[in-house]
C-alpha cells in the first residue's frame, strides 16, 4: 500500500493512554454510585453539573410546562424528524419475524421475539441538547414495545431543555430524569432508592459516558460502544474542497475529540480541503472545540487506488462514513467495517443526525467490525424454543442424544434421552449405556 498522510491525529499510545484516564474515573465513580445510591447522584450531579433538584424525575406538570416552551414550529420539526425515525424503524421491525418450523418429522423448532422489559436511554446533553437521540432510543424503544423505558439527559445551562424533554415525552418515554454523565447511567443500571434498576443501557453520549455503559455491560445489556462522534469523508474529484471539509468540520464540533478523517485518491482535493478546513475555522462559531478535534484527531489520507480507498475505511472503521465518488455504490457493495454510510454529495451526516429516519446512535473506536448501531431488533431478545410431538421423533432424537452425551462423558445428560427412549420408544436401554444404533431411516 502507498497510502500517504498528509495530516495525521494523536498517536494510538496517546489515546490509549486517555482512555486508561477516563476507565479509571468512571470505575471509581460507579462504585461509589453502588454503594451510596442517591446520595451519590446528587454529589455528583452538583459537581459535574451544577444542579441539585428537589427532585431529579420531572413531574407531569413539570413536563408540561416545558413543552409549552415551544414554539409549534419548534414542536413541528421535532415531530416530523420523530416520525422519520419511527416510520424506519417500524419498517426494520416488520422485517423481524418469529418462525416455526418442522426441521424433521415431529420435531417443531422456533424462535420468538421478545422486547426487552425495561430500557435505560440516555440523551447527551453537556454541550449541545441532543434532541435527536431521544428519537433514536426512546420512540425506538416504543416502536419495539419495551413496556418501562426510562430517559436520563443532563440539564443544560443549568435547567431542563425543553426540546429534549418534548422529544422524551413524545417518543413515549415512562419516566424522565433530568441526570446525566456517569451519575444517569449508574443509577440507571444499578438502581438506588429512588429508581428501579433496568435490565438495559442504551444511547450515546461522550467517553465517561461509553465507558459507564462498557463497565456495566453483564450486570445490564448495553446496545453498543456509542462514544464520541467519528467522521470519515471518503471523496475523490467528483466533489471539491468546500463540501469535504463542511462535512469534516460539521462533524468535528461535536467535542474536543471526534475524530474527522479525509480518505481521497486525490492530492489536490487534499490539499485544497485543508486549506478550506483553516478558511472555515476562522468563520464557525463553533470553530473552538472544532479546532481542537481537528488538531488532535483530523487526518487526511491520500490513497493511489479505489481498492486501497476501501481498504483504509475498512481498517478505521469510522462511526460515518460520507462517500462521494464515482462509485458510492460500489462502496456500498464492498465496504465491511462502519457505522453507517451516507451515499452521494446530496446527502450528509447531519440528515442522519437529526432528521432522515436512520438512527443515530452508532458505534465508535472499531466496534463497527462487530456491530453496527442502535435499531429496533437491539431492543428484542430472539429466544428459541423446542417440541417434538410424537413418540417417533423422542425416540429417534433420544437414540442420538444418547450416544452423542456418552461420547461428550455426560451420562446424567445420556440418562435424559434414555428415559425418553424406553418410555416413548419401548426400547430398553441399560441405565447410563448409549442407545443402540439404529438406522435413522428405519
Ligand atoms: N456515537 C454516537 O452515536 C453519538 C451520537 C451522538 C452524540 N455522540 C457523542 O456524545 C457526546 C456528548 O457529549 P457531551 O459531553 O456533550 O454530553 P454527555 O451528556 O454525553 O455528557 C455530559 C456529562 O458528562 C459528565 N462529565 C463531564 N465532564 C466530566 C468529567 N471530567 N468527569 C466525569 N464526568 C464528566 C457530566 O456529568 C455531564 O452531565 C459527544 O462526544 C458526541 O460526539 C455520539
Ligand atoms: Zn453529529
Amino acid at each position: 500500500m502507498a497510502i500517504e498522510y498528509l495530516k495525521r491525529g494523536k498517536s494510538d499510545a496517546d489515546r490509549a493512554e486517555d482512555d486508561a484516564k477516563t476507565r479509571a474515573v468512571v470505575e471509581a465513580t460507579l462504585k461509589d454510585i453502588e454503594t451510596r445510591g442517591d446520595a451519590a447522584v446528587r454529589e455528583l450531579s452538583e459537581k459535574f453539573d451544577n444542579y441539585s433538584p428537589a427532585s431529579f424525575r420531572l413531574s407531569q406538570d413539570e413536563i408540561d410546562d416545558l413543552i409549552a416552551q415551544l414554539s409549534d414550529r419548534e414542536l413541528a420539526d421535532i415531530k416530523f424528524a420523530q416520525e422519520q425515525v419511527m416510520n424506519f424503524a417500524r419498517a426494520q421491525r416488520a422485517s423481524m419475524t418469529d418462525i416455526e418450523v418442522e426441521t424433521l418429522p415431529g420435531v417443531i423448532l422456533g424462535h420468538k421475539n421478545i422486547p426487552v422489559q425495561s430500557v435505560g436511554c440516555y440523551v447527551p446533553g453537556g454541550k449541545f441538547p441532543m434532541v435527536a437521540s431521544a428519537h433514536m432510543s426512546v420512540a425506538t424503544a416504543s416502536v419495539a414495545g419495551v413496556p418501562r423505558i426510562i430517559a436520563c439527559t443532563p440539564p443544560f445551562q443549568g435547567k431542563p431543555n425543553p426540546a429534549v424533554i418534548a422529544a422524551m415525552h413524545l417518543g413515549g418515554a415512562h419516566e424522565i430524569y433530568v441526570m446525566g454523565g456517569i451519575q444517569a447511567i449508574g443509577a440507571m443500571a444499578l438502581g438506588t432508592e429512588t429508581i428501579d434498576p433496568v435490565h438495559m443501557l442504551v444511547g450515546p453520549g461522550n467517553a465517561f459516558v461509553a465507558e459507564a455503559k462498557r463497565q456495566l455491560f453483564g450486570r445490564v445489556g448495553i446496545d453498543l460502544f456509542a462514544g464520541p462522534t467519528e467522521t470519515m469523508v471518503i471523496a475523490d474529484e467528483t466533489v471539491d474542497a468546500e463540501i469535504c471539509a463542511t462535512d469534516l468540520l460539521g462533524q468535528a464540533e461535536h467535542g474536543y475529540n471526534s475524530p474527522a478523517v479525509l480518505v481521497t485518491n486525490s492530492r489536490k482535493l487534499a490539499e485544497e480541503t485543508l486549506s478550506e478546513i483553516d478558511r472555515l475555522l476562522g468563520i464557525l462559531p463553533t470553530a473552538d472545540t472544532a479546532r481542537v478535534s481537528w488538531q488532535d484527531y483530523g487526518e487526511v489520507i491520500l490513497c493511489d487506488s479505489y481498492d486501497e480507498m476501501l481498504q483504509v475505511a475498512d481498517e478505521i472503521a469510522s462511526e460515518h462514513v460520507q462517500v462521494m465518488t464515482d462509485r458510492d455504490d460500489w462502496f456500498l457493495e464492498n465496504m465491511t467495517c462502519y457505522g453507517a454510510l451516507f451515499l452521494g454529495p446530496r446527502t450528509n451526516v447531519s440528515n442522519g443526525d437529526k432528521v432522515i429516519g436512520t438512527n443515530h446512535t452508532l458505534p465508535t473506536k472499531k466496534a463497527g467490525r462487530y456491530t453496527g448501531g442502535l435499531w429496533v431488533g437491539k431492543f428484542l431478545k430472539t429466544h428459541s424454543y423446542q417440541k417434538i410431538l410424537t413418540d417417533e421423533a423422542a425416540t429417534l432424537i433420544g437414540e442420538y442424544g444418547s450416544r452423542l452425551c456418552l461420547l461428550e462423558g455426560f451420562v446424567g445428560h445420556a440418562e435424559q434421552c434414555n428415559v425418553r427412549v424406553r418410555r416413548y420408544g419401548g426400547i430398553n436401554v441399560p441405565y447410563g449405556a448409549p442407545a443402540p444404533y439404529r438406522d435413522a431411516a428405519e
